[in-house]
This record gives structure tokens, C-alpha cells and sequence, in this order.
């Protein structure tokens, strides 16, 4: 599991950076803050583009940063794949030879994905013989997301590898991200600031905030904190792993997730089909007795667990318990009031809209070691 501790001070009075937290053995960390809170560092010190004043680094058990022991492998032997904004290809080669380049940084006894097992995952096979210049900008990154893979790393680290790109070059390049993710059984550490993105990849997330881990947890876990700064976001609410259920062709499809189910427009793939989808808190009301001869079709029955205020402001975050799922309500004091809303009390919660970040390419791909391969483009 890749162990993280880093202090560094750029200048005498520059910006300090004071971070550690661990990441899962697989899947993706995101580090997430607004610009300028560091993350970028914390890649830079991980990969020994940057060396701290003060650290300890560990990746796959060995130690490749422990300044006390005045230990700081040099980047090349620390066996981290980057993938940047801009995919940062050789431009006189083909794309067959910058991926082939890859592969021959790979250490000989490094076991992971063969050449075509990689074009085939990221889709490329038509792009072998042609110059990165000839490329899209979505196939540019796909091209380098390959190449990273193939030298085998142990680490991935990847800076906004689609903050260059368009909304649809990001739509494009997404899912092949999620696939990269489930099939690399690697660690990878995602720097963003769209948490969009968060939502359709991560599975952990480091929260930064000036220089410093404000908190670190499973991602849906610190989506349902309301004293975390991402619940004041417009888009603050809880993370729901749903499977599409059974329905008709016609009819609304709907969505199960572990103690209830939603309708939604959408289609984000066929039944079986598993994603992650966002709830947010103002898209939530909240009921005391069941309503009638609504045209809200989302009404789902819970417990009241918790009120808790929503920032300065006249409205509080009320959290309710839906079997073993969880949903946050953002309403004014008023209505807690009004209805005499507290702790213990059955509910009805309406959701007005099932949001999936409005891409079906993140709903698709949202789902965590997913079991909706026929969701995504075919390779
Ligand atoms: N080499 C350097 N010398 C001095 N200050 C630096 C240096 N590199 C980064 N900084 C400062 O450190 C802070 C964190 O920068 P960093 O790029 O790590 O943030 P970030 O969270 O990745 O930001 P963004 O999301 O905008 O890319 C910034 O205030 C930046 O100006």
C-alpha cells in the first residue's frame, strides 16, 4: 500500500505542504482541492520530481523516500508511470513506437498487461501507425495512458489527464479510465479538481485544502460529512451504488440500491449494469407522512438520524437512514421548524432528480470494479 508522508516549505515564506495518508494497494485516490492546494506537489514529491524537505514515501513495501535515513531513489528507479495534461508523446514517433517505448522501460521480471492486451483495453489498435500530431486530443491521452502502462509501474500517478480536453474528448477518454482501473490492479494516485471525476473513478479520496489532508476515506464516505468544505458545494449530497433493475423497455428504468430504489429517465445500460450516482441534497425534500397524488415518483420511506446546519446560512443538512443507504437533505430551518422535524422520526424523502453528473459516460463508468463492461465503447 503506498505510504505518503511529506513536509516541504517552497522558500522561506513560500507555501508549506504538510501531508500523509495512505492509499489502497488498487483502485484510485483522488486528490481533490481547490488550485493551488498542492496536489500537484504531492505527485511531484511521489514520483521524485520534487524532493521534500522532510518525507517518507513506500510504494509495493519498498521505501523509495525516507529522508531521516537519507534515502531518495532517483525517479527512474522508482518505478512510477506519469501521465500529465498533455500527453507529452514523442512527436516524430508513431504511436506504435511511443508505446513500444514503454514497454521497454519495463523492468524484465515486471509482470502487467502485454502491447496488444493494452491497445485492445484503450482502443488504439487503428491509431498504431499514425503521428501523435494526426491525433484528437482524447486519443492523445489514450495513447499515453497506454504507454504509462506498459512500463509496468507499481504506482500510476496521473495529473488532470483530462483537464485539456473538451467535454466530449472527456466523455471519450473516461471510460477507458475506468476500464485502466479495473483491469491494472495498481494503485493509482489522480490528481483533479472536477469532482466529477471523483465520483465516476475514485474509490478514495485525500481532501486537500492549503498544503494540508483536511480528510482522507473512501469517497462515499466523505461525500455523506457535512462538515467537510464539499458540503458546500451546490452539488454536495451522497454517493449511491445502484444496479439497474428490471423493467420494461418503455417504462422508466430503475435504479436498486441497498435498501430502496429510484426512477430515472436515463439509461445508463442494461439491467445488471452497476454505477454509482449522485444525490444531491437540494434535490431532496423531506415529508412527515407519506404524500399523496404527487408527480415526484421518487418517495422512499427513512429515519431522521441527524440535523446539522448547512454553513451561516437559514439551512441545515438533515440526514436520513434509508435501510443501510443514507441520504442528505439540504432544507431551511423553517421547514425543521414547521414540521417539527427531530432525530428518530419517520420521514419520506422525495428526490426530485437522480443526478448522474449529467454524462452517461460517468454514470457508466461510476461503477467501482464494475460489472458493466457492454456500458462502455467497444475496444
Ligand atoms: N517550485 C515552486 N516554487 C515555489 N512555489 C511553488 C513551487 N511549486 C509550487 N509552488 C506553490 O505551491 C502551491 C501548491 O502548488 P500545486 O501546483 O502543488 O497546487 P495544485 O493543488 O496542484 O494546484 P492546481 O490545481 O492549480 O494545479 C502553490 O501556491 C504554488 O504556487
Amino acid at each position: 500500500m503506498p505510504q505518503i508522508v511529506l513536509k516541504h516549505r517552497f522558500g522561506r515564506d513560500g507555501f508549506a505542504l504538510d501531508v500523509a495518508f495512505d492509499a489502497p494497494e488498487t483502485g484510485v485516490t483522488a486528490l481533490f482541492g481547490p488550485s493551488g492546494c498542492g496536489k500537484t506537489s504531492v505527485l511531484a514529491a511521489v514520483a521524485g520530481l520534487l524532493r521534500p524537505q522532510e518525507g517518507r514515501i513506500a510504494i509495493g513495501g519498498d521505501v523509495v523516500l525516507d529522508t531521516a535515513r537519507r534515502i531518495a531513489l532517483a525517479p527512474e528507479r522508482r518505478r512510477c508511470a506519469v501521465v500529465f495534461q498533455d500527453a507529452r508523446l514523442f512527436p516524430h514517433l508513431s504511436v506504435e513506437t511511443n508505446l513500444r517505448y514503454g514497454l521497454r522501460r519495463a523492468p524484465r521480471s515486471a509482470e502487467g498487461p502485454g502491447f496488444d492486451e493494452v491497445v485492445a483495453l484503450l482502443g488504439i489498435a487503428h491509431l498504431l501507425g499514425r503521428r501523435p500530431a494526426g491525433l484528437s486530443g482524447g486519443e492523445r491521452q489514450r495513447v499515453a495512458l497506454g504507454r504509462a502502462l506498459l512500463a509496468r509501474p507499481r504506482l500510476l500517478l496521473m495529473d488532470e489527464p483530462l483537464a485539456a480536453l473538451d467535454a466530449a474528448r472527456r466523455a471519450e477518454v473516461l471510460p477507458f479510465l475506468a476500464r485502466l482501473r479495473d483491469v491494472a490492479r495498481l494503485p493509482i494516485l489522480y490528481v483533479t479538481h472536477a469532482l466529477d471525476e471523483v465520483d465516476a473513478l475514485a474509490d478514495h479520496l485525500v481532501l486537500m485544502d492549503r498544503g494540508r489532508v483536511l480528510a482522507d476515506g473512501p469517497v462515499a464516505a466523505l461525500a455523506a460529512r457535512t462538515d467537510l468544505p464539499l458540503a458546500a458545494r451546490r452539488d454536495a449530497g451522497v454517493l449511491l451504488d445502484c444496479t439497474v433493475g428490471e423493467a420494461p423497455a418503455d417504462a422508466l428504468t430503475r435504479l436498486d440500491f441497498p435498501g430502496g430504489a429510484l426512477l430515472t429517465i436515463l439509461r445508463p445500460g442494461p439491467p445488471g449494469t452497476r454505477l454509482r450516482v449522485r444525490v444531491r441534497a437540494r434535490d431532496v425534500a423531506v415529508a412527515v407522512s407519506e404524500p399523496q397524488g404527487l408527480s415526484t415518483r421518487n418517495v422512499l420511506r427513512g429515519t431522521l438520524t441527524d440535523i446539522q446546519p448547512a454553513g451561516e446560512g437559514q439551512e441545515v443538512f438533515v440526514r436520513l437512514a434509508i435501510g443501510p443507504s443514507e441520504l442528505l437533505a439540504r432544507i431551511t430551518r423553517d421547514s425543521v421548524q414547521r414540521l417539527q422535524l427531530h432525530t428518530g422520526m419517520v420521514v419520506w424523502a422525495l428526490v426530485k432528480a437522480v443526478t448522474f453528473d449529467h454524462r452517461m459516460g460517468t454514470a457508466a463508468t461510476g461503477a467501482a470494479g464494475s460489472g458493466a463492461p457492454d456500458a462502455l465503447p467497444a475496444a
